[in-house]
């Protein structure tokens, strides 16, 4: 029911690579489909100009992405065909009219002369982009500090650009309240997704100039890579991972992908993904695991209830 493919086209000097998932328009589909709605970032809803049919469609398929697919992904409406003119059964201006009730840019386009393809799918990347923009404001961090026209595809997945920055600047924050009383350690490690494959020698530098860049220097202290899973554990990891268990925030999203498991033997305490969290007593007792998923700001309660 889902047909799949890539592409990196550049918008604003940023090159994206896009996924595209083709959805099947056919009822008996339309359980799987739905479940593609859910990690949309944007989304073309498509009726063909020879079939008023397919055009009366079209609130369905809205109404069907207001439901699925998460709140604010972008959506334009495209009139398919459009070499087709002798045989049209929907004019433009109708096209137009429903795209404005829905708030939605609109192309008429032939996949058949390639009309207007490459500019709907630059517009669709753009208006992404733009939401991600707006989410990065959230941040206080602007365009300018993320570097973002230096940053590869990959990098303008959500998940890496957002806990990659949002963490470290919070541990910043952290360290930055308590100078004196509270120590973050930081120790980076390949192990998921091989996302720290830098040298040791290049982390600092990478910190600085990519993710979170604009000059950013940790006021913590970051340790050289190791293994904090599998045969090569760090030590402080065994321990740690002994005396807690899993996060009690998350015990569930432990691997959710076999192909991110690169180290074995695997045990149940394993660390799931980058920015787990230990908090530790003043005495060195372990006192609690955090999920990747739990914003490390707010540990601060439970670091002044041990201080
Ligand atoms: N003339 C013309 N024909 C087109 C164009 N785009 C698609 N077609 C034809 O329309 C028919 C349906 O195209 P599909 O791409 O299968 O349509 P779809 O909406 O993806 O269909 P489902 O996958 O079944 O939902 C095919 O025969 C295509 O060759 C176009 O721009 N112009």
């Amino acid at each position: 029911g889902v047909d799949f493919k890539m592409k990196t086209i550049e918008v604003d000097g940023i090159k994206v690579r896009i996924q595209i998932w083709d959805t099947a328009g056919q009822e008996r589909y339309q359980t799987i489909t739905k479940q593609y709605y859910r990690r949309a970032q944007g989304i073309f809803l498509v009726y063909d100009i020879t079939s008023e049919r397919s055009f009366q469609h079209i609130m369905k398929w809205a109404s069907d992405v207001d439901e699925y697919a998460p709140e604010g992904v972008q959506k334009i409406l495209i009139a398919n065909k459009a070499d087709e003119d002798q045989k049209r059964q929907v004019g433009a201006n109708q096209g137009q009219k429903l795209a404005k009730d829905y708030g939605m840019d609109f192309y008429e386009t032939s996949a058949c002369t390639n009309y207007n393809i490459k500019e709907s799918f630059t517009r669709l990347t753009e208006l992404v982009l733009q939401a991600h923009k707006k989410e990065l404001d959230v941040l206080r961090l602007s365009n300018d500090e993320l570097n973002l026209a230096d940053l590869e595809v990959d990098d303008l997945k959500p998940r890496i650009l957002w806990t990659t920055v949002r963490d470290y600047s919070q541990l910043q924050e952290l360290q930055t309240r308590y100078p004196h009383r509270l120590t973050v350690l930081a120790f980076p490690c390949n192990q998921f997704g091989y996302q720290e494959n830098c040298n040791n020698e290049e982390i600092l530098n990478s910190l600085k100039y990519v993710r979170p860049g604009n000059g950013f220097k940790p006021n913590f202290s970051i340790f050289q890579k190791c293994d904090v899973n599998g045969a090569n554990t760090h030590p402080v990891f065994a321990y740690l991972k002994e005396k807690l268990p899993v996060p009690d925030d998350d015990p569930t999203s432990f691997m959710t992908d076999p192909k991110f498991i690169i180290w074995s033997p695997i045990n149940r305490s394993d660390i799931a993904w980058n920015f787990e969290k230990f908090l530790i007593g003043p005495e060195g007792e372990t006192f609690k695991r955090y999920s990747k998923k739990f914003q490390t700001i707010s540990i601060e309660p439970d670091i002044q209830r041990l201080l």
